[in-house]
């Protein structure tokens, strides 16, 4: 691999960096052992320590792989998506915006042929964490089973630890009914060729995804929080921080990405998921226009920043920043959050009940 087939593309002042390989590298990589050129490592990556989870994302041409990296990774809108090239090259994106969510997305071009001889693919399915394989659910699927097949008992046989994840993607032009139909065949269909060949003990998980809404934002999040380790005390955290305060839902955000890397243990529904996206791109488009001084570049975020929204069925959205790119957005009743306004400036406070939950320190301002 010459250095003039790597490219870097300049997207490191957000966190990412893009390293594309063209078809020729291909061979190369098929070379055991393949290390490090122009400070881009190469596959065998995954044999030394400090190396990132890798999640591969493959599918069969124009299922929609590129789309999903860009929308999520690079808020394109999903629009300018229409005007993707097909991808020849792998792209392989370093994620590692916050301290939880450090992971490298590897983008397959749907027209390579793994199972070539010449190609290593060992070297690849071993430092894999998770394996997203994107079925276009607008197209005739058979094919794209009989790849995921394919796919899913090879790279079991090189890493029984890999996630399998299958994205019945493009479901924006079905309805309801038709997405559930659709879901339960290919789920039937693929667990049936799986058991054929003895090997029913492979889980695979099934989403229901599309770039024109946050189903894909969520389906990610879901598949990342697997490749956490502190997800459990995180999540332990979470719901000891809501039982001891009026809160009733908390999300701890990835605010570059959108991606949530835990929340407590109760139910998410698509409708909560939703409005904290809407209250981060809120947050961070005013921010945007107001936030920075002249001439300052990089995302307006920052310890101040914070917001909070009153819905109008009395609910309470709040924002805070936690880290330098996470962000903890909580939902609570109108009234608990009211009992916060009223403990300062209340003289005989202290004749409050003895069993009023206090609200947390963030809410004391
Ligand atoms: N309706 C709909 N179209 C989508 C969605 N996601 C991607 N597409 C479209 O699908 C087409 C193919 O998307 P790509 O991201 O280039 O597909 P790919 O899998 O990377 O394709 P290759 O690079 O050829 O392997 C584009 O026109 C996208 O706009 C989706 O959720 N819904």
């Amino acid at each position: 691999m010459t250095s003039d087939r790597v490219s870097s593309l300049g997207a490191e002042e957000d966190d990412t960096a893009l390293a594309y390989y063209d078809d020729d590298d291909l061979e190369a990589f098929s070379v055991a052992g393949l290390g490090c050129e122009d400070g881009v490592p190469g596959f065998s990556d995954s044999l030394n320590g400090d190396v990132k989870p890798r999640i591969l994302l493959m599918g069969l041409r124009r299922s929609g792989k590129s789309s999903i990296q860009k929308v999520v990774f690079h808020k394109m809108s999903p629009n300018e998506t229409l005007f993707l090239e097909s991808t020849n090259k792998i792209c392989r994106e370093d994620v590692s915006s916050s301290s939880f969510v450090s992971f490298q997305i590897w983008d397959f071009p749907g027209q390579i042929d793994f199972f070539d001889p010449s190609f290593d693919y060992e070297m690849i399915f071993i430092g894999t964490g998770a394996l997203i394989f994107v079925i276009d659910s607008q197209d005739d699927y058979v094919e794209a089973l009989s790849r995921l097949h394919l796919t899913v008992t090879r790279a079991y046989k090189v890493n029984p630890d890999i996630h399998f994840e299958v994205f019945i993607h493009k479901v924006d032009g079905l309805s309801d009914d038709h997405k559930i139909e659709k879901q339960r065949d290919i789920h039937k269909r693929a667990n049936d060729d799986l058991a054929d060949t003895g090997l029913e003990r492979i889980h695979l998980s099934f989403y229901l995804t599309s770039i024109y809404d946050h189903s894909i934002f969520e389906a990610f999040s879901k598949v990342v929080q697997k490749l956490i380790p502190q997800l459990p005390t995180l999540e332990n955290l979470l719901n000891i921080f809501i039982s001891n305060s009026g809160i009733e839902k908390a999300f701890l955000f990835d605010v570059v990405s959108k991606i949530y890397i835990a929340t407590d243990s109760s139910p998410v529904d698509m409708q909560t998921y939703e409005l904290c996206c809407d209250m981060i791109d809120v947050v961070i488009d005013i921010s945007c226009i107001y936030g920075l001084e002249n001439n300052e570049a990089g995302l307006p975020y920052d310890k101040e920043s914070m917001a909070i929204i009153h819905l109008n069925n009395t609910t309470v959205m709040y924002l805070k920043e936690v880290t330098k790119f996470l962000a903890m957005v909580c939902f609570l009743r109108k009234e608990s959050f009211d009992r916060k306004d009223s403990r300062h400036p209340v003289p005989d406070a202290a004749k409050q009940p003895q069993n009023i939950i206090e609200p947390p320190p963030c809410f004391t301002g």
